[in-house]
């Protein structure tokens, strides 16, 4: 069980709040749509669960541990367990999807290995089995730059995997795909959540959070003004949105 109470943060020179008081309980295998007009703060909340950006103030605790009174190895924990897919993923365009995949192991390689480029057979295995199940076998010795924009996601999905993500915080996995590319991103990430217990937020388009999250929720004003399971939105939960 992850719990976020009280959590603020306000950025910028002028110390703008950009979160006031954001909270919720969220459970392993949930598909979080995050949703909230331009401006609402979700990369800002993106970036705090990533422990990208500091806390003003808040409790994070993940499974009765707290986190940000935890110490090095409570944060840690975030650093090997959840990953954040910015928008525009940072692949290495110039190397192979496979390549890309291995530097998600980077931080448990040892760095002699790091450092003469050995890589082990089994960690080998374990990047072309995560590229198999996200579909992209065929594609592992093709460099990046050469896939489309939805395999791209995918690798960088594959990638977090391999890295021992349990949650993924994703900042618009699909902007700027094609439909069918859309879908087939959500249908991956939706039946790892209901497979593997994978948790996964979301800022998705409203229609696309609707049809494959299994919660979604709406910040305004730096709280989350609508937090809904199991139906779509109500005319006046999406007021504002689009
Ligand atoms: N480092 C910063 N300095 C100044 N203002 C910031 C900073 N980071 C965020 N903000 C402000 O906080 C507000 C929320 O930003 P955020 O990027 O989290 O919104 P968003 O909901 O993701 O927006 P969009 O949908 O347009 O991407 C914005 O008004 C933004 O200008």
């Amino acid at each position: 069980m992850i719990i976020v109470e009280h959590l603020a943060k306000a950025a910028g020179p002028e110390q703008v709040p950009v979160l006031r008081d954001v909270g919720f309980r969220m459970e392993s295998g949930e598909m979080i749509g995050l949703l909230g007009a331009s401006g609402s703060g979700k990369t800002t909340l993106l970036r705090c669960l990533a422990l990208r950006d500091k806390w003003d103030k808040g409790n994070f605790r993940i499974d009765g541990a707290d986190i940000l009174g935890g110490g090095f190895g409570a944060k840690r924990k975030i650093s090997r367990e959840w990953a954040f897919l910015e928008q525009n993923s940072e692949l290495n365009k110039e190397r192979t999807a496979l390549k890309n995949v291995l530097i998600g192991q980077a931080a448990q390689t040892p760095w002699w290995r790091r450092l003469t480029g050995v890589v082990r057979t089994d960690d080998y295995m374990g990047a072309m089995d995560e590229l198999e199940r996200l579909g992209l076998l065929d594609k592992a010795k093709m460099k990046t730059g050469q896939l489309s924009g939805g395999e791209r996601q995918r690798v960088a999905i594959a990638r977090a995997l391999v890295h021992g993500a349990k949650v993924i915080l994703a900042d618009e996995p699909v902007t700027g795909l094609d439909p069918k590319s859309a879908q087939s991103v959500l249908e991956t990430l939706m039946t790892l959540c209901k497979e593997t217990g994978l948790t996964v937020v979301a800022v998705l388009p409203l229609e696309l959070a609707e049809k494959y999250s299994t919660r979604m929720w709406v910040l305004d004003k730096g709280v989350i003004k609508h937090d809904v399971t199991g139906r779509r939105l109500t005319g006046a939960e999406r007021a504002g949105l689009i």
